[in-house]
């Protein structure tokens, strides 16, 4: 028989280089980790075993009514008529057992019917808790650190949240499904067999099930390996097809659609050889399985039609005996299948298990409280010594304050550390030396929730969800009216952009915002930070995408969205930043000159030479 379920199954498991085997839990680890999301569930699962074993009952009674029956039907031999009677013989036969008939039938709809009621008790179970594990996960993710989330390979990730909750059905549905209701029917069968028969049937049953199972369990170890090595071919694939989806627009400009399909092919004939390789020794499992099988049914019914022969048993007997093979060995046939899937599930889970284990780089001290005071905060950077790797120190010693309702600007080459400064004051990272502090808290005593609150950024880069031009502002506040949406759109100068479009706000911005223009994207990024409407704003190269028109108009809007509010503004354009409260100039990680523009401009240094250069530009 072909397992149906192997080649259907899912592609599972694969090994994440950054969890090595010797730190995988054992297998009985992750299913303790797994217990307590069950355990709400735990009437339901009682229930379901309840109504499988019930199944299994009826199950096993079928072959012994069915023995009931032919002998009903079989003439003993001091019944057969001597002389050759063939009247006699047919009445001997013709009594149909009505009562075995229905009782077969009764039993045969009860088997059904029980496990059909199993699935539905138990699947609210299952799904609950894949459903639980999931969010759990999903809100994990979104608690690591930036640092996770830009060396993540999402399409391997997400690849692996998705087989750790298919793991979760698989596990219960093979292991309660199958193996338990398997073991009861095993055990079953063999008490009647040992009750009813010479001891023969039981040990030839047991002989064959320990060697059939020895065999199973020792080849599908062997084989684990080539299923292994093919998942993670399989995970590699995906990864690079993703990676290319989403970079199909550079793609394209460098005409690499050639190699990008010789790449993905090459991880694709990687899974070809290794899942060929799968193949082979499951025909080789299968092939060993159904041998010993038919010896032992072969052994069966040589001691079967020995004993009806002697006299011992009659055909009823051996019709049960051979219906009770047949019924053990099917499920027994997807044992291989079983075992590898219930191992499978294990390590998907605990991959998943991992996932969520993996620790916060930036976590809220325990017992951390709000942070208070926000309405009119100060933001201060106190000798801020930071690097994102331990080798490449990117801020040294920095001090600055930019006062409550002030606005500081910070100016430099590109790579001087601008924009770690925004990264910083939102906590994605936390500092080697030094201090943060808004209203006078370091940021690493209070909330993370509460800090990035209290902070309003338009980035560098704007990356708009795949939704409406309305969802994408209003995402800015949670429960925010349609005016209000419009309002700040019309701030940030792209009302009229909108209601140009057929669909006005209801436009789809396409995967990242891509259907959109630089400088609208920047706009729609504007409209949802004003919107929020928080104390402190950070603008780094806010209207960088703009044109000169549209940048001087929405400079206005900004400047009155920053009065009275704590801003920083990371800027190319000196010309945005003029009438800053303070502007710092950095290099290399450090403050090389501050003060307001028409000191930096008598000061003659850095600033100044800017500041004659982009003139001249202009
Ligand atoms: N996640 C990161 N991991 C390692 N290095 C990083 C990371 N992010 C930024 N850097 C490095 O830190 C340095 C400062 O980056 P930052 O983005 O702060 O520069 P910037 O002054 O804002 O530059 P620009 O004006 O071009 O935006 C850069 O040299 C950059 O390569």
């Amino acid at each position: 028989m072909r397992r149906s379920g192997e080649l259907a199954s899912p592609s599972p498991l694969t090994p994440a280089p950054s969890q090595p085997a010797s730190q995988r839990r054992s297998d009985w680890g992750t299913l303790r980790r797994l217990l307590p999301y069950l355990w709400q569930y735990r009437w339901r699962v009682f229930a379901a075993l309840l109504f499988m074993v019930v199944a299994k009952l009826a199950n096993v009674s079928v072959p012994l009514v069915l023995k009931e029956l032919v002998d009903a039907m079989t003439p003993s031999r001091g019944q057969l008529p001597t002389g050759g009677d063939a009247t006699a013989v047919a009445m001997a036969v013709v009594a149909v057992p009505v009562a075995l008939l229905v009782g077969y039938g009764l039993l045969r709809l009860s088997t059904s019917l029980f496990t059909e009621l199993r699935e539905l008790v138990f699947s609210k179970a299952t799904q609950g808790a894949a459903r639980s594990i999931a969010l759990q996960t999903f809100q994990h993710l979104h608690s690591l650190s930036l640092r996770f989330h830009l060396e993540r390979q999402t399409g391997g990730m997400t690849r692996d949240i998705e087989r750790g909750v298919r793991g979760i059905e698989s596990l219960i549905s093979y292991s309660l499904y199958s193996v338990v209701p398997t073991l009861i029917e095993v055990g079953l069968v063999l008490g009647i067999l040992a009750v009813k028969f010479d001891i023969w049937f039981v040990w030839i049953t047991a002989a064959a099930l320990v060697v059939y199972v020895g065999f199973t369990v020792s080849v599908t170890e062997w084989r684990t390996k080539f299923r292994r090595e093919a998942n993670e071919f399989d995970s590699a694939a995906h990864t690079k097809a993703v990676d290319s989806l989403l970079n199909y627009e550079t793609v394209k400009y460098f005409n690499n659609e050639g190699f990008e399909a010789r790449r993905y092919d090459q991880s694709l004939e990687l899974l070809r050889r290794s899942r060929l390789k799968s193949q082979t020794t499951l025909s080789m499992l299968n092939t060993g399985q159904q041998l010993v099988i038919a010896i032992a049914l072969v052994a069966m019914l040589w001691r079967a039609t020995q004993g009806v022969a002697e006299g011992r048993m009659t055909l009823g007997d051996l019709v049960m005996i051979n219906a009770f093979m047949i019924q053990l060995y099917i499920p027994l046939n997807f044992l291989g299948v079983l075992y590898r899937e219930i191992k499978q599930s294990l390590t998907d889970l605990d991959k998943m298990f991992t996932l969520m284990e993996r620790e916060r780089e930036v976590a809220d001290k325990p017992g951390a409280q709000p942070l208070t005071g926000q309405e009119h905060p100060a933001v201060r950077f106190e000798h801020v010594t930071f690097g994102y790797e331990p080798a490449r120190v990117i801020l040294h010693d920095l001090s600055f304050e930019v006062p409550a309702g002030k606005t500081v600007a910070v100016v430099g080459p590109s790579g001087s550390g601008k924009s770690t400064l925004a990264r910083l004051l939102f906590r994605f990272y936390d500092v080697q030396q030094g201090r943060i502090t808004i209203a006078g808290q370091d940021i690493r005593e209070v909330t993370q929730a509460s800090v990035r609150r209290s902070i309003g950024i338009v980035p560098q880069d704007t990356v708009l969800f795949n939704d409406t031009i309305e969802y994408n502002i209003a995402y800015g506040r949670a429960g925010a009216s349609r005016a209000e949406v419009e309002a700040a759109a019309r701030a940030a100068r792209i009302h009229d952009f909108i209601e140009s479009t057929p669909r006005g706000y209801q436009t789809m911005v396409g995967e990242r915002g891509l259907k959109l223009s630089g400088g609208e994207k920047q706009r729609v990024a504007i409209a949802r930070t004003l919107l929020k409407d928080p104390p402190i704003l950070i603008f780094d190269e806010a209207t960088s995408a703009l044109d000169s028109a549209n940048e001087r108009a929405i400079q206005a809007e900004l400047r009155s969205a920053a009065q009275n509010k704590t801003a920083l503004v990371i800027a190319h354009r000196l010309s945005t930043v003029v009438d800053a409260h303070e502007i710092l100039v950095m290099d290399g990680g450090r403050i090389i000159e501050r003060g307001t523009h028409l000191q930096l401009l008598a000061r003659g240094g850095r600033y100044a030479a800017m500041w004659a250069l982009q003139q001249k530009e202009s």
